[in-house]
């Protein structure tokens, strides 16, 4: 099961050339992550934060067709690979039927500023029921 939201491109996000400046992509990337977090896993990153941390340690993205702006980007993400403190996930994003990005991840869940610690239950419960096999 996959976690959809739509982010529009706008003028903040764009190059004197008009299409999407990368670094913009990976904030529209940690929006969706931010937002699966609070609409799927049930644990807003407002909350999370107050003792614990979810930094990512690996990323990397590739970027097939430029964006520009007034699109409307549909973001996919899957997450694929859960581990005892770890979660890897991918990510597309589409404009209608083009592929504008992929973009693969993987992010640790930490005691704050401190060493990486077990998911909790309520979390793992939801991602696990999200990977592929289930
Ligand atoms: C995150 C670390 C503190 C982990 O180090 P530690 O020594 O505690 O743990 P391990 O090294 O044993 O690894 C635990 C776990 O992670 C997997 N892993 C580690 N490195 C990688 C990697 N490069 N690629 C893939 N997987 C990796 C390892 O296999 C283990 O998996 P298990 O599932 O088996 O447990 C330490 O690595 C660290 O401090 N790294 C630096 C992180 C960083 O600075 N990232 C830069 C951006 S910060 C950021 O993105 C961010 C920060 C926040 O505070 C957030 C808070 C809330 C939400 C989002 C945040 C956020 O995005």
């Amino acid at each position: 099961m996959a976690f959809d939201v739509q982010i529009p491109v706008r003028f903040k996000h764009c190059d004197p050339a008009g299409i999407v400046f990368f670094p913009r992509y990976f904030e529209m990337i940690n929006d969706v992550v931010e937002d699966w977090f609070a609409q799927s896993l049930g644990t807003p990153f407002d909350v999370l934060v107050k003792e614990n941390g979810a930094p990512t340690v690996e990323i990397s993205a590739g970027f097939t067709a430029p964006s520009l702006h007034g699109d409307v980007l549909d973001f996919r993400l899957a997450p694929v690979r859960l581990g005892r403190s770890s979660v890897s996930y991918e990510i597309t994003a589409h404009c209608g039927d083009e592929l504008r990005l992929r973009c693969s991840g993987t992010l640790v869940y930490i005691q704050r500023m401190g060493k990486s610690q077990p998911w909790p239950d309520s979390i793992r419960e939801r991602i696990e029921a999200q990977l592929p096999s289930s």
